[in-house]
């Protein structure tokens, strides 16, 4: 019986073409026959996720989106391998490169895009190729078994998940870049410099400003030469200087191209029943390279061929996350100022987060974050619905929780339209993510993404998955345990468990042990790890500097112009003129622009080039007030019953005492304390992480509070009568919080964690807070000034000032 059914053609068996077949499967399974012919000898699979093989986190296997069986299964005629190399138009046939003739009466275009390959001199050498497909996936695992360094020559997304893919193969990884700062066309300045500083320290090298001129080599690449005349070793060169459309069929077929194939709004090409979609289509001057709009193209496409009504495809806002483990990297729309538009920055150097939004009319039009990205997928939500944000603004920068958009208030996902994409990078939208907790009974977001595949690539749209799992399956939502960071599955409380229990004592050791599945761990797990071994063993356990972040290796705060602040510890903020004027002289002979003092009752010098900190410190002869740490910062005190008429207490004299007992405690985060002379609180102390405040014939005791960003007042942990019990209560909940707490996690986060009874419990039990004020004596008794440690010895010093004077690449 012939088969009466018309007769479709995809060339390009990648994800973009694959998919619009999909879609028309759901509308119209039966109204064509199908062939697909496809270059490269594998079923179709998800390019994306090859970053994630590179470096280590997915098997081949596992990227494979259609198997043989699907295509079997919808009767679809497959020819991988087969590249198609002439279009008859007029006959309406396609010609395979070993020959086979298909006719057709509909055939898409989804030849994708070829990689750039720089023209230089020897660059068809063994050894340089591109990262665009398995082939060159493999070329790169089974290189990194043989030879040594790698260079990457762009510093784009591509070129830094390939730069990072081979850190993980064991290649020493130097990435080339023709600009000043990496990912230019997604990131600003400051953006960008956190992000190479944090790759930097995961081991990559950054070669800026570097025009590449020759290859060099015999039949294998030796180097890279540069337009400077410095030369660059490499056994292995990956070029990810962009992509160009590939659009030699349709041109030499008499289609019409530009840059890529043009289409309308329906995907057709100037010839009738030839369509083109994916990043070989260019629709409104517009060629994409990111899934999210080749699958809204592919979803237009599938319609026209079903004869569904469909106002055509619009174009698209692109948004795009870095996928590099440990690296937190977002960036959507317009992101970049011009005239007409606003911009709002927050930028933390301690906590290495950075945030930009863009607005323009009231609308959000673009986003940079880095570091916490997981508002991300709401802010990307908004740009492309074009709501009006006005006096939402700050709100929006300083970050929206996936409750607030499941909540009735921030309705935002409830006003979602079903047909929009919630994971771009799998095209899955949120009527399919509803449908699959709603009827397919998932209550995890592991359930969805086996279901369904969403948050299975870049992970970027995951808040937005948990706040529909919110939405739609309330209290039955399964929370599924997460580790402290990508290079983990375990939770902070099984590492400090495990630590304990095989006695573990570096760092390295607690990622080989516990098998980490990244080698280097990244910015999160590296100071964690430190801390709690720190905190385990505080007489055995040597502090990794290198797993500190920058504030903490040079004992100062970095500005934002690359100086940086000094900030001497001056006790309760109680100073005096000798002082003052000792600090007076060493800001003048240095030349320090600016003196401020701070919140917390002191003096800051900022303004202080690198190599003049040794030399300050020294001249200061004062200790550190590490207002660069995670470590007690200030004790802030009013003056109390010595000077002032209401005051009950000493003020400043138990501020000193708390100051002198716990300078230079490790902990989990920031500690900042304060005494108040009576309840006046002058001193602010129930805002802070231990605030101390005076009654009639005793103390009060305050704990968890905050003030910053996320205010939080304090909760009473209790009375005390004598100087005494405010020591031994203070060094109990200290060591308590040291020993409890995540790292990174402050005390206000903590106790609104784990309740303020739970740690009444625990430490209204005087044997409980001897034993603790024991730990936390020993944990002071190995620490020691950092500022007079570097000035004494040569060594260090010298290491110091070395580091100083090497240039930031
Ligand atoms: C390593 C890597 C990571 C990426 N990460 C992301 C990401 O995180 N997020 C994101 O959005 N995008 C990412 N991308 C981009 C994304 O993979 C592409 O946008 C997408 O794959 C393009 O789909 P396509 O179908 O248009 O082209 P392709 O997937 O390239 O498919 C085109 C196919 O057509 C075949 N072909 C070409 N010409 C012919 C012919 N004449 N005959 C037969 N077959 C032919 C090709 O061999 C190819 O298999 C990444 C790309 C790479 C390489
Ligand atoms: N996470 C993701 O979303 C992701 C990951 C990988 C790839 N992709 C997509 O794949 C495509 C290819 O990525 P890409 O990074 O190659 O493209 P790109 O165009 O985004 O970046 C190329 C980079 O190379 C730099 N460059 C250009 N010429 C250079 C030269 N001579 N020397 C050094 N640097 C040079 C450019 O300044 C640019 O930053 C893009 O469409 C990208 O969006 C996306
Ligand atoms: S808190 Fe009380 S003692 Fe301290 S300065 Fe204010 S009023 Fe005076
Ligand atoms: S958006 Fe990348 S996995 Fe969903």
């Amino acid at each position: 019986m012939t088969d009466i059914r018309k007769k479709l053609v995809l060339v390009g068996n990648g994800m973009a073409g694959v998919r619009a077949i999909e879609h028309l499967l759901k509308l119209s399974p039966e109204a064509y026959e199908i062939t697909i012919f496809g270059s490269e000898p594998h079923p179709n699979y998800n390019r994306i996720m090859l970053s994630s093989v590179l470096a280590g986190g997915s098997s081949m296997e596992e990227i494979i989106i259609n198997d043989l069986e699907w295509y079997h299964s919808h009767g679809i005629r497959l020819y991988m391998g087969h590249t198609i190399t002439s279009i008859d138009t007029a006959k309406r046939k396609v010609y395979s490169d070993k020959g086979i003739v298909m006719p057709y009466d509909e055939l898409i275009l989804a030849t994708g895009s070829n990689p750039f390959m720089l023209p230089l001199p020897g660059a068809e050498k063994e050894g340089v190729i591109a990262f665009r497909d398995i082939k060159d996936c493999q070329i790169m695992q089974e290189t990194s078994q043989s030879y040594r360094k790698a260079v990457v020559i762009g510093g784009g997304l591509l070129g830094l998940e390939a730069a990072r893919g081979l850190l993980h193969l064991g290649m020493e990884v130097s990435v080339v870049h023709i600009h000043p700062y990496i990912m230019e066309r997604q990131l600003d300045e400051p953006a960008s410099v956190m992000l190479r500083k944090e790759l930097e320290e995961q081991g990559m090298k950054f070669l800026l400003n570097k025009q590449s001129e020759a290859i060099l080599g015999k039949k294998r690449v030796k180097g890279l030469l540069f337009a400077d005349g410095e030369i660059a070793d490499a056994d292995l060169i990956v070029m990810a200087v962009g992509i160009k459309p590939n659009v030699e069929l349709a041109q030499k077929s008499g289609v019409q191209t530009n840059r890529g194939i043009v289409v309308n709004d329906y995907m057709e090409t100037n010839i009738p029943g030839i369509y083109a979609v994916g990043e070989c289509a260019e629709h409104r001057g517009i060629a994409y390279g990111l899934v999210a709009p080749l699958y809204e193209q592919g979803a237009v496409l599938a319609k026209r061929l079903a004869g569904v009504p469909t106002d055509g495809y619009p174009g698209s806002v692109t948004s795009t996350k870095l996928k590099v483990s440990g690296v937190d990297v977002f960036s959507a729309g317009q992101f970049t100022e011009r005239t007409g538009t606003r911009a709002l920055r927050y930028q933390d150097e301690i906590e290495g987060i950075y945030k930009k939004l863009v607005i323009q009319d009231d609308q959000l039009v673009g986003a940079v974050l880095f570091g916490d990205t997981g508002d991300g997928a709401q802010l990307f939500s908004m740009i492309k619905n074009g709501e009006n944000i006005k006096g939402k603004e700050k709100e929006l920068l300083l970050g929206v929780s996936s409750d607030a958009l499941a909540s009735p208030k921030g309705n935002r996902l409830e006003g979602m339209a079903d047909d929009e994409i919630i994971c771009g990078c799998n095209g899955v939208s949120k009527g399919t993510i509803a449908e699959a907790i709603q009827s397919g009974g998932c209550t995890s977001v592991g359930q969805i993404k086996a279901c369904t595949k969403a948050s299975a690539s870049c992970g970027g749209c995951k808040p937005l998955v948990e706040g529909l799992l919110q939405l739609y399956a309330g209290d039955n939502v399964v929370t599924v345990k997460e580790g402290i960071c990508g290079c983990t599955t375990l939770g902070r409380d099984e590492i400090v468990a495990e630590i304990k229990r095989m006695e573990l004592k570096t760092v390295k050791e607690v990622m080989n042990v516990l098998e980490w599945n990244t080698e280097e761990g990244c910015a999160k797990c590296r100071p964690s790890l430190n801390y709690y071994l720190g905190m385990l063993w505080p007489e055995e356990y040597i502090d990794e500097k290198e797993s500190r972040i920058t504030n903490e290796r040079y004992h100062a705060n970095i500005q934002k112009d690359g100086t940086y602040s000094v900030v001497p510890r001056i006790y309760g903020g109680v100073t005096s003129p000798a002082e003052l004027m000792k600090i007076a002289e060493v800001a003048a002979k240095f030349e320090v622009p600016l003196v401020k003092f701070t919140g917390g009752q002191r003096l800051d010098l900022l303004g202080v080039k690198k190599e003049d900190l040794p030399k300050m410190w020294e001249e200061l002869d004062m200790p550190s007030g590490h207002a660069y740490g995670k470590t007690l910062r200030t004790v802030k005190t009013c003056v109390g019953s010595t000077f002032c008429r209401f005051g009950t207490q000493d003020a400043m004299g138990m501020g000193i005492r708390l100051e002198k007992a716990f300078e230079r405690l490790n902990t989990p985060g920031k500690v900042k304390l304060a005494v108040s002379g009576c309840p006046r609180n002058c001193a602010e102390a129930t805002i802070k992480d231990f605030g101390v405040v005076a009654i009639d014939g005793g103390w009060e005791l305050h704990i968890g509070g905050n003030g910053g960003v996320h205010v939080r007042a304090t909760d009473l942990l209790g009375v005390v009568k004598t100087d005494d019990e405010v020591i031994e209560w203070a060094s109990a909940f200290l060591q308590y919080y040291r020993e409890q707490a995540g790292w990174n996690e402050r005390t206000a986060q903590w106790v609104e964690r784990v309740g303020l009874d739970s740690i009444k419990e625990v430490l209204e039990v005087r044997e409980n807070r001897l034993a603790l004020q024991e730990r936390i004596h020993t944990a002071l008794s190995v620490t020691t000034d950092p500022w007079k440690q570097i000035v004494n010895e040569p060594e260090l010093r010298k290491n110091f000032e070395q580091l100083s004077e090497m240039k930031t690449v």
